[in-house]
């Protein structure tokens, strides 16, 4: 399998405080690979450095055979790299359909104004991305809410929304922070099935996530930071037996009954 996600000696500096620590990773296609950490180790830093919405003080990130490092961040969705946020970032008042069309448009962020003024005065360019966006809905099993605004739903389907607005922009790999926060357990096992349809569909995955039961069922691959240093990497069952890992982060959860 070839390395599709390629961190290379990456360090971010915060004046005084390293918050990534010479960190290389290198993420295989048809992976889906968790980074985990106690609170504070570096995690969501590693993940805005991927995307480019912070510059590294110094290493390199490469997605296939595209540098990312220093390019704007929708550079990096050019290059196939989608992100969902751990604080959902959706139009509330907007309807479901509108906020996954908005993710058809990959400088949005920079422009969602002209985007708004474009599908009113573009109808060839708005039917093609509701067509992309009903598509979407449909894999995810939101079609059926795609009128209702983002405000009515319950939180677990805004995050579903939010994932289907990463697809819009047809990512290889998607960066996931949090996924499972904030949702419930009939929920979280709702969205961990979506996850796996998604990851089925082609997409790989690389996430951060606290909820140990997601992560270890999901990931096919593990990386544990801890102070912005990696101290372990392997698979689900190595992880949970590493003593370093449990000392750091995971405590007792995992032990193995003598
Ligand atoms: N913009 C910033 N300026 C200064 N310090 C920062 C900044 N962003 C993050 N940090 C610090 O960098 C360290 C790593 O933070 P980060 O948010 O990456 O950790 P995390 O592993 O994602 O934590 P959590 O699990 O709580 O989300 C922390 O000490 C944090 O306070």
């Amino acid at each position: 399998m070839a390395t599709t996600l390629r961190i290379e000696h990456l360090v971010k500096r915060f004046e005084g405080l390293v918050a990534v620590n010479d960190l290389s990773i290198d993420v295989q296609e048809r992976e889906i690979h968790a980074l985990i950490g106690p609170n504070g180790s570096g995690k969501t830093t590693t993940l805005n450095l991927i995307n480019s919405v912070i510059p590294p003080t110094s290493g390199q990130i490469w997605f296939r055979d595209t540098l990312l490092t220093g390019k704007p961040t929708f550079e990096t969705v050019k290059a196939g790299v989608g992100r969902t946020f751990q604080n959902i970032k959706l139009f509330s008042s907007m309807t479901v359909l509108e906020n996954v069309m908005m993710g058809g448009q990959k400088d949005v962020s920079h422009n969602m104004l002209r985007f708004i003024v474009d599908l009113r005065g573009s109808h060839r360019e708005e039917r093609v991305l509701r067509e992309k966006a009903c598509e979407v809905l449909d894999s995810i099993g939101m079609y059926h809410l795609r009128n209702e605004t983002v405000d009515n739903l319950a939180y677990g389907r805004q995050k579903v929304c939010e994932l289907g607005r990463a697809l819009m922009t047809t990512p290889q790999l998607i960066l996931l922070d949090e996924p499972a926060a904030g949702l419930n357990p009939s929920e979280r096992r709702e969205f961990v099935d979506i996850l796996r349809k998604v990851y089925d569909s082609g997409v790989d995955l690389f996430l951060i996530e606290h909820n140990m039961d997601v992560v270890m069922n999901l990931s096919h691959r593990i990386t544990v930071l801890s102070f912005g240093c990696k101290i372990a990497e392997g698979t689900p069952e190595e992880i949970q037996h590493d003593p370093q890992v449990i000392k750091a982060y995971l405590g007792d959860r995992f032990r193995t009954e003598e």
